[in-house]
């Protein structure tokens, strides 16, 4: 979709800023920039829009070749966020998202019911924030209606810089989730730049990782975590890449282990407690989470299992990462979380605890070291 051929680029006073770059961007795929201040990211972002000209080489968009593109008409097929948002501060929220779609000639009323599906779909409630200015919002807002405004026009390319630098760790964090969860519904080919690792890693299908100017390696995120192609990227990802493996390793069903369940409206004591068990999850009548018994409970209660049933706050869906169950775990001090299916309050599927927590993470860092996908792992150990 993106296809840089040989470019370079070098600034007036010498600087080689980008240097003899090729690489290509599948349709829908998300492949993040990552490198130190100065390597040619912003650069490389830039010349796909041709708000910088290349010295050598081309580009070509969707097998186009954008050099005899007009800028203008390049531009609106292409959404670009930035981290300086740039909203304009005299329009409310709502005009600020109709913009393009407006430049394109499409009418006020169908531009606006537009934006505001938009700001629905980036987690901003229209008719809240609909005709707020920009200054009445917080930054994770405002970066959230630059997210809409560039996905307005249903560009197909969308370049993102830095778009989530400008706001504090837990706010990005929550922008990053989101963003993903947009992605996956609207498939952007996307090139997104950010000089954090963390960050490249748990959003890129790939990651370019930058030295001066060049790219000094381009893989999925586990590769380059597990596998660096040259020391330059082995001390750029750090020496904690097995803690970053975390956020790029999912829960799968077969991590769970299967603890005994018991459902609200089961009578109390249970013959025979929870065996050696020292606890029980509780699931109501279609088998959703409804939280835990403990053994002595289980034992030595009378009435249901719904008088006594505590509340379950550590869970997760199934394809969390194992990092965000780390997390949890912490969070709630708890000695496993439960694992349910997609939906939220969905059906109970197992919990993770600890020791199958490290057992996932091995066995994600064993894929690797053979070069196998880990779904052709897992299904060679299940044979
Ligand atoms: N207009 C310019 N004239 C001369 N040199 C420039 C110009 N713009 C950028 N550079 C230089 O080109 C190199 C690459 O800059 P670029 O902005 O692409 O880096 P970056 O990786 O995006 O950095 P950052 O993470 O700090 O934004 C740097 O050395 C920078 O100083």
């Amino acid at each position: 979709m993106i296809r840089f051929e040989h470019v370079t680029k070098r600034y007036a006073d010498g600087t080689t800023a980008v240097d003899d770059l090729s690489f290509e961007v599948a349709e829908g795929e998300l492949v993040t920039l990552v490198g130190p201040s100065g390597c040619g990211k912003t650069t490389t972002m830039k010349m796909v829009n041709r708000l910088i000209e290349p010295t050598e080489g081309r580009i070509l968009v969707a097998g186009k070749d954008i050099a005899a593109t007009d800028p203008v008409q390049l531009r609106r097929r292409i959404g670009y966020v930035i981290q300086q948002v740039g909203l304009f501060p005299h329009k409310t929220v709502l005009e600020n998202t109709a913009t393009v779609p407006h430049l394109l000639g499409t009418k006020k009323a169908a531009a606006h019911a537009r934006a505001a599906e938009l700001l629905d779909l980036v987690g901003l409630d229209p008719r809240t924030y609909g005709d707020r200015y920009p200054d009445q919002l917080s930054g994770g807002q405002r970066q959230r209606v630059g997210v809409a405004r560039a996905l307005a026009a249903d560009p197909p390319v969308l370049l993102m810089d830095e778009p989530f630098g400008a706001v504090d760790p837990v706010v990005r964090e929550r922008l990053q989730s989101e963003f993903l969860k947009l992605q996956s519904q609207v498939r952007k080919t996307v090139l997104f730049v950010t000089h954090d690792i963390e960050e490249a890693v748990r959003l890129g299908d790939r990651i370019a990782v930058y030295g001066e100017g060049r790219i000094e390696q381009l893989d999925a995120p586990a590769a380059v975590l597990g596998a660096p192609a040259t020391p330059y990227v082995a001390e750029f990802v750090g020496s904690d890449r097995g803690l970053k493996r975390l956020s790029v390793t999912p829960i799968e069903p077969g991590d769970l282990e299967q603890p005994p369940v018991v459902h609200l409206d089961d009578p109390l004591p249970l013959a025979g407690g929870l065996g050696d068990a020292r606890w029980a999850v509780v699931l109501d009548r279609d088998d959703n989470l409804h939280g835990w018994l403990s053994a002595e409970q289980a034992a030595g209660s009378g009435g249901t299992v719904a008088d006594h049933a505590r509340r379950m706050e550590a869970w997760l869906p199934v394809g969390a990462s194992l990092k965000q169950a780390f997390a949890t775990m912490l969070q709630h001090d708890a000695g496993w979380i439960a694992v349910i299916d997609r939906e939220e309050k969905g059906r109970f599927l197992g919990v993770l605890t600890p020791a199958r927590l490290h057992e996932a993470l091995r066995r994600s860092v064993d894929a690797d070291a053979r070069a196998l996908p880990r779904t052709e792992v897992d299904i060679q150990t299940v044979s």
